[in-house]
Parts: C-alpha cells; structure tokens; sequence
C-alpha cells in the first residue's frame, strides 16, 4: 500500500504550490466549478516532481501494472515531465504521443520503440471525463499497442473512470478529489462550507466522454462546445455580419463546402463556378494566377455568386505591415475590395494588419459587406505555424476587430473554442495522402470529425475531377454527412 502520510503530505504540498484551488472557475465544458486544478505547476518544483514520481511508481507496483515489457506513455502535455521521471525509475521504456502528427508523411503519431501486441500504460494527471486520456488510448491502440489501463494523479470524480472502463481502460487514480477534500479539511486549510460546495457540484455535475454532462439528474449536451453546436445555433452567436450570412448559406445549401478555383483562365473558373456553384457556400480564387484577369471576370463571378448564392474568397494571405495591406487590398491590378466578400489573412504582423484592411474599405462598400479569415496553421508537411503562433492567433481573433473576423484558417480541432468563429479548413480530398510539393489530404470525414473543419476548402480534388460538378456534389453529400454526425444528429434529422 502506498503510505497514507506520505500520500497526505504529497496532497498539502500539491496544495501548497497551488496545484489545485478553490473559488469560482469556467471549466472548458462551459460550466462553473468551485475547484480548480493545475498540475502545470510541479515542473517548477521539482522536488515536489520527483516525489509524486516516486509514489505513482509504488501506486504502479501496488497495481501490479509493472509487467515487463510495459511501456509507459504520458498524456501530452503535463503528464509527460511525471511519465519520464516514472520511466527512468522503474526504468520502463516510454512512448511518447505527438498530439499534432498526421497518420502519414514523415512524422509518426506514437514516437519510440515498440511492436504491436506490446502492452502500454498510460500516465495522467487530472481526470475529469477522461477525453484526454481516450484521446491517446486510442492513438496508442491505432499503433497496434495494449492499452487496459491508466495511471493518474487526480480523478475529478465527475465521470472519468466510468467513460474509461467503457472503453477497456481501467482507471487507477492516486487521489480521488474526495480524498483531497478530506485532507485539506483535516489539516485546515479549507472549511467545510468548501467541502460540501465542492461535493454538491461532483454530485450534480458527471461529464460524459463525449462532452455533455449530467446536471442534476438531466443530460445537457455541451451547448458552448462549438464542433458539437449545430450551425444554426451558431449563427446568432458570430460577431462579425459576413460570417452570419456564411452560416445563413451553410444551412440554407447544407453544404460546407469551399471550392478553390485555381484555375488560371477567366473563362474556365467562371465555367466551373456555374457548374460547381449548387454545391459550395464559398467559392476561393488566387486572383494573381489568373493570366487574363478582368474588371468583366470578377463582375461576372458576382453575378453567378448571386444567383447559386456563395461567397466569394480571395486567398491573397496578405502578410504586411497596416499601410501596405490597405493599398494591396484595394489598390492595384485586381482592386480585391471591390469584389471579394472573404480575404485570407496572416497575423504575423499583428493587429495592425486587421486596422489596415479595415481602413481600406470605401464607404461604398460597408464593413458588414467585408470579412477575413486569420491563417492560424497551415495545411502543409512541415509548416511552421506552430502552437504558441496559433494560440495567438485565434486570440487576435476573439479580442481585436470581431466585426471584421469571421473565421480561422487552421487544421486543429480544438484551437477555434468560440462558436461564433468559423473554421475553414485546406487539405480536403478524397484520397487522403500528400501530393509532391507537401500538401497534405485528408478525407471529408476526418477534417470536419477530427479536424472541427466548418468550411472545407477542396481544389484539385474537384478541378481535377472528369466531372466536378457531380465530384462536388459528393464532396458535399459526404460533408454533411460528418457534420450531422458530429453533431449527433441521424440523417433522417432525428437526434442520436
Ligand atoms: O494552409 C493552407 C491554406 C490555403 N490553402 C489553399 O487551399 C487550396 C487547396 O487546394 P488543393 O488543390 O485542394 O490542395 C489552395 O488554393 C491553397 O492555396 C492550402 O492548401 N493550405
């Protein structure tokens, strides 16, 4: 047995270091929790680092999870400092899960040295639906590997274990957060008042794995989740008036999708646009690549925007300082502003890029009529947008210009947080794979499931097609499709 006052001092000092609280938080799932936890923290203390290790390895050998042969492999991020220092003591071989890898290319998705059939355990610091925790089990298992259990430091008490154990893992968890509460009452450090706050919220609020929760008795679908939010419910909740009319257009057409009409002659990309134009909310055209670019194009693209109603994107990627941006987006050849509902837009030069564009909009053409998508990631093998530019990107989104930003360009599932944000996402095809030049594919089902795409940007997969209308229209079907079911909803509009 893992020794009662050691695990009681090891609670104090957690406490100490503020690895947990109390008060009044917003948990990610959209509802209010009196207790906080942050495990974070430790790699600032390590010495408190080194002898949690030390009790998890005893809490791994009093479980009899030490099986030789068994790797150990850390939930990213926080578990991952723990999971090293138990790999190195009880010299157990680590795996470690990289939470951005595509199942192709170059990068693999699990990174050590294994052989399907070898028996993984998994390392976690706090539990509350266990998502997290399933999240990696099951890229774990894709790799061939056992998973039947987990190791962590704090269970939440709010439903974890049971959505675990329903997938095959058991949950071992070093505290339980009743357990935590006990001993900060004993020892004073809390009143009772927080003791039963605390206890009446685990008892009214149990989270299921796929994001709603029990309150109260009564199962409330996670309704600030956004991947989980239907579109329609979204559209009151944008800021910015294009990205309205966009979810207006998505529901009106049930179709999230983009086509990009990279096509160098005028004449074609209006051809495709009239065939395509049934199927799509937006239409994207890189207008320096088209060789015969025209005042009478761009009129005549409206025109067909209007009568198969979609949008129209330049993806210029406009990446300069606040004056040059204002006279690229409505000066020059191709007078963008004029005729571009949607422009792409990196924020690598900050805000000022946002205040740049907006200035450059005429009083003829209201800012309502105008909107831009912020390039968070990129699509590509090696792209250097990497979390921490992303991050404040989509921070840029939220708190600078919200009339202005109507969506994110990026890959990831859960960097777009605000319902009222779209995501649009490059590197849809049906083959998924990665072409010569480093664009990576992914199927319609993975980008809007995995991935959280709301528009799906789809090139060559439809220009290339023999037929691209009728391409388009699969593309479209197969979209909707993965959204209904994202949103847990049958196809015959019954909720799941
Ligand atoms: O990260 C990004 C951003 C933009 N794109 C653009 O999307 C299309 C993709 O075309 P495919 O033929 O389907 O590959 C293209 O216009 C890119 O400029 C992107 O791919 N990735």
């Amino acid at each position: 047995m893992v020794c009662d006052s050691k695990l009681k001092d090891m609670a104090l000092k957690l406490f100490e270091i503020n690895a947990f609280k109390f008060g009044d938080f917003k948990m990610k799932v959209g509802i209010n929790s009196p207790v906080y936890f942050d495990l974070r923290v430790i790699v600032s203390y390590p010495d408190v680092m080194d002898k949690l290790a030390d009790l998890l390895q005893e809490f791994i050998v009093e479980r009899k999870l030490n099986a030789s042969g068994m790797h150990l492999c850390g939930v990213p991020y926080t578990a991952l400092p723990v999971a090293t220092l138990i790999s190195i003591k009880a010299n157990k071989p680590m795996l470690i899960r990289r939470k951005e890898a595509k199942k192709y290319g170059t990068k693999k998705l699990i990174e050590g040295k294994f052989n399907a059939g070898d028996k993984c355990l998994i390392i976690e610091d706090v539990v509350t639906s266990g998502s997290s925790i399933l999240d990696t089990v099951d890229d774990v298992r894709s790799e061939g590997l056992i998973v039947t259990d987990a190791i962590v430091v704090v269970d939440r008490e709010q439903g974890g274990s049971q959505n675990t154990e329903e997938r095959g893992v058991r949950m071992h968890s070093l505290y339980t957060l009743s357990y935590l509460l006990q001993t900060m009452l004993e020892a004073k450090r809390i009143e009772e008042s927080t003791v039963k706050a605390v206890a009446k919220y685990i008892d009214a609020c149990q989270i299921r794995s796929d994001g709603s929760f029990v309150k109260n008795g009564t199962t409330v679908v996670n309704d600030l989740c956004r991947t989980r939010m239907s579109f329609e419910a979204r559209t009151d909740l944008a800021k910015c008036p294009l990205a309205k009319e966009l979810f207006k257009t998505i529901v009106t057409k049930k179709t999230m999708l983009c086509l990009a009409a990279d096509l160098t002659n005028s004449e074609e990309i209006l051809n495709l646009a009239d065939a395509v134009g049934p199927y799509i909310c937006v239409l994207k055209t890189h207008c320096d690549i088209i060789a015969d670019f025209s005042e009478q194009f761009v009129r005549s693209l409206q025109s067909l925007a209007r009568q198969h109603n979609f949008l129209i994107m330049e993806d210029r990627k406009f990446a300069d300082i606040g004056n040059t941006v204002a006279q690229q987006y409505a000066g020059g050849l191709c007078r963008i502003a004029d005729w571009a509902d949607l422009v792409t837009v990196h924020a690598l030069p900050g805000q000022g890029i946002l205040k740049g564009l907006k200035s450059a909009i005429s009083a003829d053409r209201p800012l309502a009529t105008r909107g831009v998508f912020l390039l968070a990631e990129m699509s590509t093998e090696g792209a250097l947008t990497d979390e921490k530019y992303s991050t404040a990107t989509v921070k840029m989104a939220t708190e600078m210009d919200t009339d202005f930003v109507a969506g994110i360009v990026c890959q990831s599932k859960d960097l777009v947080a605000s319902p009222g944000l779209l995501q649009l996402t490059p590197g849809v095809k049906l083959q998924e794979g990665v072409d010569g030049l480093g664009q990576l594919y992914d199927s319609p089902e993975r980008v809007v499931k995995e991935r959280g795409a709301d528009v799906c940007v789809v090139g060559r997969g439809i220009i290339s097609s023999k037929t691209p209308s009728e391409t388009a229209r699969i593309y479209r079907d197969r979209l909707w499709e993965a959204y209904l079911e994202r949103i847990g909803v049958e196809k015959n509009g019954d909720a799941k």
